[in-house]
């Protein structure tokens, strides 16, 4: 299980600044949304710089222009990048040919979608890792449970999670045995966010 540090509504410096502050306890850096709408694949291409071994994820959160997109987020130096389950089947079969021809990865981010005729959709397209997400907007109304497990239990998928996950609500994510755990604000906006990473990576390591 690999912990993701998701950097969004941060300023450049406050990225970099908490990726030195927690970098020991991270598996996965996220560029997130917000962040590479205000700076670009500049900051990917600065992030891969200092963190040669790390994995970097571009949360583009692509809905078009999916070869386009992915080579950008690619080229840039990331591992894997982010498009929506919602965009169009050509849309995701033009990243992952994208991430074939790279030797990168595709996460198809499943905000939103509740349909299981989706989920074989993406099987069948060739999918391989998705996220189960809910949404900054949504958490409004209450943050990720793990009923969204059922969406993919019978799939193939390697699964990816997130949402306003926190200290509370990871023991029991964690027994599902995601693949991946995206963390966003309850470690950035955490008044000690080492402290933080530090018990998440000890909890998921269990
Ligand atoms: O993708 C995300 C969201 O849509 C805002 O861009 C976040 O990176 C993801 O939700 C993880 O962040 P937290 O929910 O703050 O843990």
């Amino acid at each position: 299980m690999k912990l993701q540090l998701a950097l969004d509504r941060l300023t450049e410096h406050e990225c970099f600044r908490l990726v030195e502050e927690v970098e020991e306890y991270i598996d996965i850096i996220e560029i997130g949304t917000g962040v590479i709408k205000e700076y670009g694949m500049a900051i990917v291409k600065e992030m891969r710089a200092c963190y040669p071994d790390k994995l970097i994820l571009s949360d583009m959160k692509t809905c078009d222009a999916g070869r386009h997109e992915a080579y950008q987020a690619f080229k840039a130096g990331s591992d894997i990048m982010t498009v929506m389950a919602l965009a169009s089947d050509l849309t995701i079969k033009d990243t992952l040919q994208a991430g074939e021809e790279m030797g990168t990865q595709v996460m198809v981010d499943l905000l939103e979608v509740r349909s299981k005729d989706r989920i074989t959709e993406l099987e069948q397209l060739g999918v391989s890792l998705v996220s189960l997400h809910v949404g900054k907007d949504k958490q409004s109304e209450g943050g990720f449970t793990t009923d969204l497990f059922s969406l993919v239990k019978e799939s193939s998928f390697k699964i990816a999670v997130a949402g306003g996950i926190n200290l509370e609500s990871l023991s029991e994510i964690v027994q599902e045995e995601p693949d991946i755990i995206i963390v966003g604000s309850a470690i950035t906006a955490a008044a000690h966010p080492k402290i933080v990473a530090k018990e998440m990576k000890r909890l998921i390591s269990r």
